[in-house]
């Protein structure tokens, strides 16, 4: 597994109003997608291109392309939901799929209760959109997912990790080379709620409003 921090002084400023606890919904909302759109941009370096010929007004020339097929994008509801709109925004062609995962506040294990995703995502790059990388269970059952459908590698994009949560992950994933974690921080620790700490609470709730 590969795992990338973003060291950006635009991301750290930014992910600190988000960390707020005064920072209502609406500005919530609009820093998860300026924070997701600078998080894209790094996490898309290693995107399939192609050449491509076209003709600008002066001359022939070799473009390139996004290849085909095209990447899917997995915004893993609710709170990876918010990411969206940031990645759209510098990859609108790329198609999107969805992933309903609620964690279990008792055992901390992740639920599926939706599943809008191609059955065959053979060859696909897919980019997995999830604020908060707790204790890994939601990131390791959506990537085993997107990888047992023959997914050629994932990226998983998410704003906190807990530093628990990502050697779950990597004792998971171990050394093979197709899943990327890439990260705005890397926090101190999980508390007895498995809460990201200091974290920024329930992105979720944050985001759209507490729910039972
Ligand atoms: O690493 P983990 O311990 O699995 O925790 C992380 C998950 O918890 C949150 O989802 P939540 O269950 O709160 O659902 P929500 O997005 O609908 O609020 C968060 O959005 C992640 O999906
Ligand atoms: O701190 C946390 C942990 C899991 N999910 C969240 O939304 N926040
Ligand atoms: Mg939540």
């Amino acid at each position: 597994m590969r795992l990338q921090v973003i060291d950006h002084p635009l991301v750290a400023h930014k992910l600190t109003a988000l960390r707020r606890k005064e920072t209502p919904s609406p500005v919530f909302r609009q820093l998860v997608e300026e924070l997701m759109t600078l998080l894209a941009y790094e996490a898309t370096r290693d995107i399939d291109v192609e050449p491509l010929e076209i003709e600008t007004p002066v001359a022939k020339t070799t473009g390139t392309a996004l290849s085909n097929p095209l990447p899917i994008v997995v915004p893993i509801l609710r709170a990876g939901l918010g990411m969206l709109s940031g990645m759209e925004r510098i990859m609108p062609t790329a198609e999107v799929g969805f992933l309903g995962m609620k964690r279990d506040e008792e055992t901390f294990e992740a639920v599926t209760y939706a599943n809008r995703l191609p059955d065959d995502l053979s060859n696909r790059q897919c980019f997995v959109l999830d604020p908060m990388l707790a204790t890994g269970h939601t990131l390791i059952a959506s990537i085993d997912y997107l990888l047992e459908r023959g997914a050629k590698d994932v990226t998983a994009i998410c704003l906190l990790g807990a530093p628990e949560g990502i050697k779950a992950l990597e004792d998971h994933v171990g050394d093979r080379a197709d899943v990327t974690v890439v990260l705005a921080a890397v926090d101190e620790r999980l508390n007895e709620k498995g809460y990201i700490v200091p974290g920024l609470g329930d992105a979720g709730d944050r985001l759209y409003g507490v729910v039972d």
